[in-house]
């Protein structure tokens, strides 16, 4: 059987959520304290589209606009998950800065990224980032956005779901589906 291994790293500001994010997908609980990440890497069997794959997770420390790029994403990373808290303005404003760190470390050619809207359980007393604008910034960098709660466990697979698709469609093992083909995707 072959197993393929993936590497994601996941980055953004601190406590937007990214250890819930990860520990909701790989272990599926929501963690009730909240711990500074130092730097966490987790292992996750997973099957999509009928491929086995090891699923290698970073999730990163908390990242400020002067942050230095932590060196575990500098290389050999296949995809990214870049999170805000969508009652965080400021988590919202630092993903250019982290966005553009990644493409100095990666290069020019279009990067396996998922752009996550986290809290969402939030929006209707504290949300201060819409969804469209979350929309709109995916948009500018061709990635896919979500809203997310961990904590309600809402779209929490899709993340990891959308990033292995751009993973594998970067690395040709996936077609991506031409607007007229109905969303279908083609198994290279
Ligand atoms: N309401 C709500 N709270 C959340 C959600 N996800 C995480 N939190 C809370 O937000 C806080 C930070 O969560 P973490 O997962 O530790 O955030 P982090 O981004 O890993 O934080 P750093 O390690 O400091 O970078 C904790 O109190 C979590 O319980 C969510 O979906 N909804």
């Amino acid at each position: 059987m072959v197993v393929l291994t993936r590497k994601i790293a996941v980055m953004g500001y601190p406590c937007v959520g990214k250890s819930s994010i990860t520990l909701r997908f790989v272990k599926g609980t929501f963690p009730d304290a909240y711990d500074t990440t130092v730097e966490d890497m987790y292992n996750k069997n997973y099957k999509y589209q009928n491929r086995d794959y090891i699923l290698r997770i970073t999730d990163t420390a908390g990242q400020q606009e002067y942050s230095l790029f932590p060196r575990s994403c500098s290389f050999d990373i296949d995809g990214f998950i870049l999170v805000y808290a969508i009652d965080d303005r400021r988590s919202f404003e630092v993903m250019q800065t982290i966005y553009d760190k990644i493409r100095d470390n990666v290069g020019d050619m279009r990067i396996p990224l998922v752009l996550v809207g986290n809290k969402s359980d939030l929006q209707y007393n504290s949300r201060s980032v819409t969804k469209e604008e979350g929309q709109s910034l995916a948009a500018q960098w061709q990635a896919h956005f979500l809203e997310t709660s961990a904590k309600d466990n809402n779209a929490i697979q899709q993340i990891f779901e959308k990033v292995l698709f751009e993973i594998e469609v970067s690395k040709g093992n996936i077609v991506r589906p031409r607007a007229n083909d109905g969303g279908k995707c083609v198994i290279a």
